[in-house]
């Protein structure tokens, strides 16, 4: 028997790609959809290449207390319009929330699929991590585990892609004319996404103490690199061994042998990592790519949705990224 799915926010680029996500699930049923200025169209007026089953559905005015008779509910809702809705929705309702009000909230699992799927299985309030935090926290899994680096100071340069901002957007600086040819530094000292990273990071032992997150735009539709410069006096070859053994039995993270690239996890719910360290300068240096939409949103939901419903975690989720 399938399992009853529905997606809130799903005009927008996270539930979009919930819907991709879940359109070819061998096991989820999409039969609701629901919205806010989308409610009353039709998926395929949104959608045009949505698939024939799916394109007649119409999105339903966001209210959590007239819900159908659902198994999972994926939330893709601004930051900060999701709290008080989804509280009302009945417990019986798995929920995997992709918006940040959730992240470490009483009552709620933090998602992070890859590293800790064991916290996730079989549980009903599931809170995605970020997009940046996703790159972040699987490039540091493995040091932070094998203690090859030290929790403190670490520096995150990252770099995403426009659609990271959603389609709501609603600041000029997210249209073509403004962030085509230009690289945008934002949120210094103050983004949002630092005190789930901190708090990740404590999780494996010692003080976050020093972190430094500096995100970048870029003109890019999809996908984030983090650069993460961390303290340590590990070599290369054991900062790679450590990523390797970390995710030996995990399908979704890639340890490679040279820097990966955004487009290698465009479209995937892949996580690619790799390490270059010098012990003579006491220096680690991490990359971690993801798709934002991908692992960064809607791909971990679905992998987190996975884990929550006892299927095997990759359903759904084996298509190879697009390229080029
Ligand atoms: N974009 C990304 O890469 C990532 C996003 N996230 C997080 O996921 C969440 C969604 O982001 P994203 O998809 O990018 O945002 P979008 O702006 O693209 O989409 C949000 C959607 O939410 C709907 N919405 C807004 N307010 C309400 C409301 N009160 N009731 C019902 N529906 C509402 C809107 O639908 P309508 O058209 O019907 O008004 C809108 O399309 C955010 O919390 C974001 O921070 C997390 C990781 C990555
Ligand atoms: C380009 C851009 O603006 N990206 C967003 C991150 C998207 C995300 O993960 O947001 P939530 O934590 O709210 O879910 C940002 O920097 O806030």
């Amino acid at each position: 028997m399938s399992i009853r799915v529905g997606i809130v926010g799903i005009s927008g680029f996270g539930g979009g790609e919930a819907l991709r996500l879940i359109a070819a699930h061998p096991e989820f049923e999409l039969v609701f959809a629901a919205g806010s200025g989308s409610a009353g169209s039709r998926l395929a007026d949104r959608f045009p290449g949505v698939p024939p089953k799916l394109a007649a559905l119409r999105i339903a005015p966001w209210d959590p207390e007239t819900l159908p008779d659902l198994d999972v509910l994926f939330a893709s809702l601004p930051t900060g319009a999701s709290a008080e809705a989804l509280a009302k929705v009945p417990s019986r309702v798995k929920i995997v929330d992709i918006g940040g009000d959730h992240r470490y909230a009483p009552g709620w699992t933090y998602g992070l699929a890859d590293v800790w799927p064991d916290r996730i299985a079989g549980q009903s309030r599931i809170a995605n991590p970020g997009c940046f935090p996703a790159a972040t926290l699987n490039t540091l899994a493995p040091l932070l585990s094998a203690g090859l680096i030290r929790p403190e100071g670490i520096i995150i340069d990252a770099k995403t892609g426009i659609s990271g901002a959603g389609r709501g957007g609603g600041d000029s600086r997210f249209g073509y004319a403004d962030s085509n040819e230009t690289l945008q530094p934002y949120g210094l000292l103050q983004h949002t996404h630092m005190p789930e990273m901190a708090r990740t990071i404590e999780g494996f032992g010692g003080s976050a103490r020093g972190l430094v997150f500096t995100p970048h735009l870029v003109p890019m539709t999809r996908g984030i690199l983090v650069t993460i410069y961390a303290r340590g006096s590990a070599t290369t070859a054991q900062c790679l061994d450590a990523a390797r053994d970390f995710y030996a039995d995990r399908p979704f993270v890639r340890v490679t042998d040279r820097p990966p690239q955004t487009k290698w996890a465009s479209g995937s719910n892949l996580s690619f990592v790799h390490y270059a360290a010098d012990p003579e300068r006491d220096l680690v240096i991490g990359l971690g790519v993801v798709d934002n939409l991908g692992k960064g949103a809607a791909g971990q939901a679905v992998q987190n949705a996975n884990l929550a419903c006892g299927l095997p975690e990759t359903a759904g989720l084996e298509g190879m990224p697009v390229w080029p």
